[in-house]
């Protein structure tokens, strides 16, 4: 069997124009524009790459992007003041502080100062909450985007039998919530789990979200099963001459697609939407804060 590639970037890009519509009419119908604030602190430079596109894609979708860049050195105090300035914000209906942070700032603390509402990320206590209760929340946009794909391809997933490998807080746990609210049975494997291959092996969905390059490998897929990768490693590619990397997902590409249905491709799959997502859950969080109805179909 070959898989089909589910095309991430097409499907992201087909998103934001659907956000884009709905921005719009906001603005003409209700002379609203949504807004998005990205707060980066520190000089990583996969996290620029991430909020540049961030920024660049907020404004081709028709919203105001706001970005605040602070130095490394910011003390917590600090951060939490200019969270504190944007949750007051009425300009600005999204708010994300891109992670990591560095190690002297409590993620945790920081992220949990957020305004619930404006939490576009979905990782505020309360949208977890919220999210493991079936209640209307912020979804985390990766695990989002894998959900918007899944449904896309499958149509209704109920009744699947669905395996998360990885237990995150910002992937693994809500992955599984939302599978679970499309009526999936699930399991989450992680490092410690016995026979892991075993457990995979029952799943007509695995999503793989571990962070280990190329883990998952065709031995561990059901035949026919559909296999989203989340993961996106850099690694040596010495083929391509010397100092040259290349990205790679969780699962061994090649492998699992001579044995899955369907398969998302590393670079082009997920990480595509998890940016469309943050648009859909910039929309929504500007809906609902002016009581207008949240466009069906962009959020969980
Ligand atoms: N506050 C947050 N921080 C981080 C998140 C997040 O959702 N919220 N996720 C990741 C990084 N991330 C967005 O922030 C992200 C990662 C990857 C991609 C993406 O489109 N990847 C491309 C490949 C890009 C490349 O060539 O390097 C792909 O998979 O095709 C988008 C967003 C951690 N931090």
């Amino acid at each position: 069997m070959t898989a089909s590639i589910i095309d991430g970037k097409g499907f992201a890009a087909k998103v934001r124009g659907e956000v884009g519509r709905h921005v719009k009419r906001l603005k003409d119908e209700h002379g609203i524009t949504p807004g998005l604030a990205v707060v980066l602190v520190g000089e990583d430079p996969a996290s620029q790459v991430y909020v540049r596109s961030k920024g660049k894609q907020t404004v081709e979708a028709g919203m105001n992007s706001y970005e605040h860049k602070r130095d490394a050195s910011i003390s917590q105090e600090e951060l939490l003041a200019l969270v504190e300035q944007l949750n007051g914000d009425p300009a600005v209906h999204g708010i994300l502080v891109q992670l990591p942070l560095p190690d002297h700032i409590d993620e945790d603390l920081v992220i949990n100062a957020i305004d619930p509402a404006k939490d576009v990320d979905g990782f505020h206590i309360s949208n977890v909450g919220l999210l493991g209760t079936g209640q209307e929340s912020m979804v985390p946009c990766t695990p989002l985007g894998c959900l918007m794909m899944l449904r896309d391809f499958h149509g209704s997933l109920s009744g699947m039998n669905a395996v998360v490998v990885g237990r995150s807080n910002i992937v693994g746990k809500p992955m599984a919530q939302l599978l679970l609210g499309d009526s999936c049975t699930v399991t989450i494997a992680h490092s410690r789990t016995k026979d892991i291959k075993e457990v995979t092996r029952r799943a007509d969905i695995v999503v793989a979200a571990v962070g280990r390059p190329e883990m998952v490998t065709g031995d561990w897929i059901k035949p026919g099963a559909t296999v989203i990768d989340v993961g996106i490693n850099r690694i040596d590619a010495p083929e391509k001459g010397e100092g040259k990397t290349r990205l790679v997902g969780d699962c061994h590409f090649d492998s699992c697609a001579e044995v899955a249905g369907a398969i998302t491709p590393v670079p082009g799959g997920v990480g595509p939407m998890t940016i469309a997502c943050l648009l859909a859950n910039t929309l929504t969080a500007c809906c609902r804060a002016n009581g207008i109805a949240a466009p069906e179909g962009l959020t969980a």
